[in-house]
C-alpha cells in the first residue's frame, strides 16, 4: 500500500526559493482565529506570477472555503484518527515527495462522511467519470511539508480533489519547465480545492512548509493539516 501511495507521485526537484514576490494586491486579511483568513471570497484564495496565468489556469483550478462545516469535518476526523495515530509519521525518506507524513487510504465510510464525499465527487467529477475506489487521506505533521511533484499519469486521472482540515495551507503550483509561471491557493482549513487537466498534469504541486507559508505577503500559519483526496482514473 505504502508503494502504490508512494507510485502516485512522481517528484521533480526542487526549485530556487522564489521568494521574495510581487504579488497583485486586493485581498482582505482579517478573519475568525479558527481559520485565520477568512472571510475571503473564492477568487481571492488565488494569487498568481501574472493576472493572464491566473485567469487561464484559474479556469482548472477551484478553491471553495467552507466546503465542509465543522461538524463534517469532526465526523471525518472522528472515522480517521484512530488509525492514523497508530502510524508513525515519517521523516526520514528523503528521496519521498513528503516529509513529516503519515497516510491511508479508506473505501468504507460511515453515513456522515460518505455524504460528505458525495459531494466532493459530484463537484469535482463528471458524470459517468471512472473513480480511483479508495479515497487517499494524507496527514501531514505541524513540520511536514509536500515537496512539488505531479501525480503519476499511470495511476490518477485528470482531476485531483482534496479537502483540508485540521489547518489552513499553501499549495503552489509551478509549471515544469517555467518556473516563473506560478500560482498559489489559500487552502483554508475546510475548504476542497480541485486541480484540473494542464493544472494537474503541466504544473507541480507542492504544499509549503510552515516558515515558508506566507500568502499575499500574509503568514498563514500551518498546524498539523490532514488531507482527504479523490482521484479519478486515467482515461
Ligand atoms: O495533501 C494534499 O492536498 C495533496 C497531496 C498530494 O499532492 C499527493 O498525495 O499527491
Ligand atoms: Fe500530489
Ligand atoms: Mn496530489
Amino acid at each position: 500500500m505504502k508503494l502504490l501511495l508512494t507510485l502516485v507521485r512522481r517528484i521533480h526537484k526542487p526549485h530556487p526559493c522564489r521568494f521574495p514576490r510581487c504579488l497583485s494586491s486586493g485581498a482582505g486579511s482579517s478573519g475568525p482565529a479558527d481559520s485565520g483568513l477568512l472571510p475571503l471570497r473564492d477568487e481571492e484564495l488565488i494569487v498568481g506570477s501574472s493576472r493572464q496565468l491566473v485567469q487561464r489556469l484559474g479556469a482548472q483550478v477551484e478553491v471553495r472555503a467552507d466546503f465542509i462545516s465543522e461538524e463534517e469535518e469532526g465526523a471525518l476526523m472522528q472515522e480517521l484518527e484512530p488509525g492514523l495515530r497508530k502510524k508513525r509519521y515519517e521523516f526520514d525518506h528523503w528521496d519521498d515527495a513528503i516529509h513529516g507524513y503519515r497516510e491511508t487510504e479508506r473505501v468504507k465510510w460511515g453515513a456522515a462522511c460518505e455524504e460528505v464525499l458525495s459531494r466532493v465527487r459530484s463537484v469535482a467529477f463528471g458524470e459517468g467519470s471512472p473513480l480511483l475506489g479508495p479515497v487517499h487521506v494524507l496527514d501531514l505533521d505541524k513540520a511536514g511539508y509536500i515537496k512539488p511533484h505531479i501525480d503519476s499519469v499511470k495511476f490518477c486521472g485528470s482531476t485531483i480533489a482534496g479537502l483540508s482540515l485540521l489547518s489552513d495551507s499553501i499549495m503552489r503550483l509551478v509549471k515544469e519547465g517555467a518556473p516563473s509561471e506560478w500560482l498559489d491557493l489559500l487552502l483554508p482549513r475546510r475548504s476542497l480545492y480541485i486541480l484540473r487537466d494542464q493544472a494537474r498534469y503541466d504544473f507541480t504541486h507542492e504544499i509549503l512548509k510552515d516558515e515558508e507559508s506566507v500568502f499575499h505577503g500574509l503568514r498563514v500559519p500551518r498546524q498539523r493539516r490532514i488531507s482527504v483526496i479523490c482521484r479519478n482514473l486515467p482515461v
